[in-house]
């Protein structure tokens, strides 16, 4: 199903952080949220997963409105891999992984065969399964990063919101996640992501969206995208994309 946000407005602090945003992500697409820091790109990913009320605006999946779904059923449907805060409880990288899969069952149920199968697949696919003991609190940043994608993934959603997913990560678990949400797209998933790394943006990506001061100022392809004015304006860099890779000569 597809992800959609009409005319999308949120105030926080007495200002428009987000300011009429219309923005699409279909399944089998890896679409890109990039901008400079406070552009609003945290805060338009969190209205989506309805963590925050807009002023105005709906975000539909497929023909239903967010907010007049169950919570569960949201749940079930996207699911998002966010920048948390620490874990405030001692549990193992399973059981926060398995966290994903309550939507499915609820609190109280056992996990069944499938469940355990998603959590399994979701913690080899984040590279956890040496880790699945530790308690989480003493993970590192990187590590944490990784149980956080790996319970949304368990939640098998049709719709994957991630913001700043390789955050932390090594380059090689920074490729591992980029190259593993391509291949979940491929597959049919619908996957929307904030990244400041413009370069791994334009080798991932099919789609990037270019928010800037709460307005989304383009949106296309990379090279559609990212030409030398709009880096020159929003980003404050000289540069251009060749082919799928995108070239930083310096700063403006
Ligand atoms: N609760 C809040 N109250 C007031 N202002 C807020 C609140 N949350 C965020 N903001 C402001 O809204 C703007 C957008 O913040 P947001 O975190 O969405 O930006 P961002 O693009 O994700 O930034 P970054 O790249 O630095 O993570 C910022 O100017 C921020 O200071």
């Amino acid at each position: 199903m597809s992800l959609r946000a009409d005319g999308l407005r949120v105030r926080l602090g007495g200002r428009f952080v987000v300011d009429g945003v219309d923005l699409a992500v279909t399944p089998g697409e890896v679409l890109g949220l990039v901008g400079p820091n406070g552009s609003g790109k945290t805060t338009l990913l969190r209205t989506l997963y309805r963590a925050v009320t807009p002023a105005s605006g709906k975000v539909y999946i497929g023909q239903s409105s967010v907010d007049e779904l169950p919570r569960r059923e949201l749940a079930r449907r996207l699911a998002a891999s966010t920048q948390e805060p620490e874990h405030a409880a001692s549990l193992t990288v399973t059981e926060v992984v398995e966290q994903g899969r309550v939507c499915h069952r609820g609190w109280l149920e056992a996990m069944r065969a499938e469940d355990s199968e998603a959590v399994e697949s979701a913690i080899r696919a984040a590279g956890l399964a040496e880790l699945r003991d530790r308690d989480v609190r003493t993970l590192s940043g990187g590590e944490r990063q990784r149980v956080s994608i790996a319970r949304a993934l368990a939640v098998r959603p049709e719709v994957l919101v991630l913001d700043e997913p390789t955050n932390h990560l090594d380059l090689r678990h920074q490729l591992g996640v980029l190259g593993l949400l391509r291949e979940l797209a491929d597959e049919g998933l619908a996957v929307l992501l904030t990244l400041h790394d413009l370069r791994l943006a334009v080798s991932y990506c099919d789609r990037i969206a270019v928010l800037d001061e709460g307005n989304l100022v383009a949106s296309g392809t990379p090279a559609e995208v990212l030409d030398e004015r709009l880096l020159a304006d929003v980003f404050g860099v000289r540069g251009c994309v060749r082919g799928s890779t995108l070239d930083i000569e310096g700063p403006v």
